[in-house]
């Protein structure tokens, strides 16, 4: 390519990017006047509610559905994300507590969903992300609920138990684990391997094949893991991209859990209603009586409808020895009349039912 046609391309992408920055403050303005319509039509007493999932649910997939390349429908999706993520903070900045350090994949999550232009406070454990939001000092929480190799995180169901919480949004997340090692680490003299109990899960067979004779230690975070490599000279840590870049670790190995789709679901908890999409999942929590057949009495009206459960999980319901609560995830909205039959059919038959929320599909 000649310097005269580079020149011309760069002039042609200087024009268009002073268009692009044009349309974006223009869309800005628009979110301002949004703000300023939300706050005029409050009644007496009213709090304003600025963020709206269902319709950033709305926005995102449309633009999906528009998109015509090159770029990628996740990557445009990703960019508009960013947008309206910066155009809601001009709004009100949301304040979001994820469960921490800073470099955990909660953070990659709850970064994800919410984008970059929130005010993010990293928690010591999940249970004090339900307490910071249920306190008020924060808009939203966001916790990991399960893995797609190891299961439940069974924290975050037992926190539900003890806290109202209401459900606004999942996010899922590709967890890629590497080896990572610090400028001090000696490579061939590792006796000592950090990371949280959960991805050590995950990569048992490569550590088995690669490292058999070193010591696991659990500790409290990947990021927590990724930290103390940085002081020692023996050891490694197994973590992700965000621990890498935040404490400045080398990969030795990259991508080192053991299933290739390994995936973790992540659940946004608030206190504020969504509000139907047409597309969206309801997490419930029923117990039964502890009878024969109620596990059977409770799916039946799930059947009956053509209701797709997505998942059911089963806990202790910590109210007396061996009685169980049950979680389950279905698709609709406790607000479609189907889903609203099916729920009064099975709280006629349950000791307790509770909807923890409705919410957008994960669009990203
Ligand atoms: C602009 C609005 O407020 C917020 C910002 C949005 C956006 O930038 O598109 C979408 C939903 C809200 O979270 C709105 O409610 O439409």
């Amino acid at each position: 390519m000649s310097e005269q046609e580079l020149k011309a391309l760069r002039v042609r992408i200087d024009a268009l990017d002073t268009k692009v920055l044009e349309l974006i403050s223009e869309r800005a303005r628009c979110a301002q006047e949004v703000a300023r319509v939300k706050m005029a039509s409050l009644a007496e007493g009213e709090v304003p509610v600025f963020y709206r999932p269902e319709r950033e649910a709305q926005v995102l997939k449309r633009v999906m559905e528009r998109n015509q390349g090159p770029l990628g429908n996740e990557e445009m999706a990703r960019l508009f994300r960013e947008i309206m993520s910066s155009c809601l903070a001009l709004e009100q900045p949301l304040k979001v507590a994820y469960l921490g350090p800073e470099g955990t994949f909660t953070q990659a999550a709850a970064m994800k969903h919410f984008g970059h232009a929130v005010i993010s406070k990293p928690m010591a454990a999940i249970d004090e992300v339900f307490r910071e939001v249920a306190a008020g000092a924060v808009n939203f929480g966001v916790v990991p609920v399960e893995n797609s190799t190891e299961g439940a995180v069974n924290h975050t169901l037992d926190s539900f138990l003890e806290h109202d919480m209401v459900i606004c949004g999942e996010v899922e997340l590709r967890i890629h684990h590497h080896l990572l090692v610090g400028e001090n680490t000696k490579t061939d003299s590792i006796s000592r391997i950090y990371s949280h109990a959960q991805s050590l899960a995950q990569c048992r067979k490569w550590l088995d094949a690669h490292y058999p004779n070193v010591e696991r230690v659990a500790v409290s975070s990947n990021a927590e893991a990724a930290k103390r490599v940085k002081g020692e000279w023996n050891s490694a840590a197994i973590a992700g991209d965000m621990a890498a870049s935040l404490y400045g670790l080398t990969r030795l190995a990259e991508k080192i859990e053991d299933r290739p789709d390994n995936s973790t679901r992540f659940l946004m908890i608030g206190n504020q209603e969504v509000p139907p999409t047409g597309d969206d999942k309801t997490s419930i929590i029923v117990s039964m009586s502890n009878k024969p057949g109620a596990l059977h009495e409770l799916l039946v009206p799930f059947h009956d409808n053509g209701i797709d459960l997505t998942r059911i999980e089963t806990r202790p319901s910590r109210s007396g020895k061996w009685t169980y609560v049950f979680f389950i995830d279905f698709v609709g909205h406790h607000r479609d009349p189907l889903i609203k039959g099916v729920l009064e059919k099975i709280s006629q038959e349950a000791v307790a039912l509770k909807v923890l929320g409705s919410y957008p599909k994960a669009v990203l």
